[in-house]
């Protein structure tokens, strides 16, 4: 037997049990396309709502159990999406290195490992990552975390999402197409904003090219926006269909990239309903739907 990847996650069955309710339906490879995907809300932030110590800064906030939760939600979505500041910030994998146990004792054999390690089929529970990057600020290589993983068959290689004029070079081009990627053309200037993507053209785009659901990780602006509707006026309802949010006990005080959208019309709060609480080591993990 293969030996188990040093980064193996592992996350019990019991657990995984407590979020089902807040997942997107259990779905058969190549289904039809959707109109929009089921869209899950998730990050981990502090007790003062930084999601990063400061801007651009890669920062911990899971414990071991939390980010295994987080592995596991990326099994049982198409697709995980973050914003270009993410991209920069963290040189992320957005690939899964989970195996969901039916105890919570370790595997033993490499054939008992789950997807992102010595598993198999290595890529079906893999999802997809998108990066939004309307002017192509992210400046991938063949060294990215995430085209490594996309080379080394532990993830599916990114597509970068761009405004139509946006220049990318033939050599980026080819790194991403080289691993599986590629880069979409999308319009902005939908919304109220001409320099973003409207959140419902992002969704439905992504349920065109058949994605059925995706997480959305983050960063700042991007979870803020989303949570604010997206900037559209017109589209502040039914664009999240579940908010699974990692709490871990740490004040990182002021200067933070902080979650904390705009006031919605009229000024009345936005809020859970259908909420669960579920500690996992040090953090709790809120699930919730967003009240309308
Ligand atoms: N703790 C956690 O769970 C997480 C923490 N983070 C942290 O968040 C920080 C990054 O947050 P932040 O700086 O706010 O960056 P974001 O990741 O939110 O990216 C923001 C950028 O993405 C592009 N973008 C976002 N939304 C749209 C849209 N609707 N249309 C077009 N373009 C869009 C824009 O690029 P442009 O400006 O080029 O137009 C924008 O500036 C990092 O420090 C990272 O570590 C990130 C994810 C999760
Ligand atoms: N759930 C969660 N907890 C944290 O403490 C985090 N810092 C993040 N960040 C998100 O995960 C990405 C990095 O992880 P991988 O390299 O992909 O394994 C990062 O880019 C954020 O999206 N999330």
């Amino acid at each position: 037997m293969p030996p188990l990847p040093p980064d193996q996650l592992i996350f019990p069955a019991s657990q995984a049990a407590l979020l089902e309710p807040y997942l997107p339906p259990l779905h058969p490879q190549n289904a039809n396309p959707v109109n929009k995907p089921f869209t899950t809300l998730t990050y981990a932030h502090s007790l003062d709502a930084s999601i990063a110590t400061l801007p651009g800064v890669r920062t911990t906030l899971s414990g071991p159990q939390s980010k295994a939760m987080t592995h596991y939600l990326r099994t049982r979505h198409d697709a995980i999406l973050i914003g270009a500041g993410t991209a920069v910030a963290d040189d992320p994998g957005l690939n899964s290195r989970v195996y969901v146990h039916p105890t919570s004792s370790s595997p033993s054999t490499a054939a008992e490992v789950g997807v992102g390690g010595g598993g198999e089929p290595p890529l079906t529970s893999q999802p997809r990552p998108i990066i939004l990057d309307p002017r192509g600020r992210w400046e991938f290589t063949a060294e990215s975390k995430v085209i490594r993983l996309a080379a080394a068959g532990r993830g599916h290689g990114p597509w970068v999402v761009v405004a139509p004029g946006t220049v990318v070079e033939e050599g980026r081009r080819e790194v991403l197409e080289e691993v599986g990627g590629r880069v979409i053309r999308l319009a902005t200037g939908q919304n109220q904003d001409q320099d973003r993507f409207g959140w419902k053209d992002v969704l439905g785009m992504l349920g065109g090219e058949g994605i059925r659901s995706v997480m959305i990780e983050g960063g700042g602006e991007v979870i803020n926006s989303l949570l604010a509707g997206g900037g559209d006026e017109e589209e502040d309802e039914g664009l999240v269909d579940a908010v699974i949010v990692t709490i871990a006990p740490t004040w990182f005080g002021q200067g933070g990239v902080v979650v904390s959208p705009p006031k919605l019309k009229g000024g009345e709060a936005l809020r859970l309903r259908d909420v669960r609480w579920c500690p996992l080591g040090e953090d709790v993990v809120l699930c919730g739907r967003i009240a309308r």
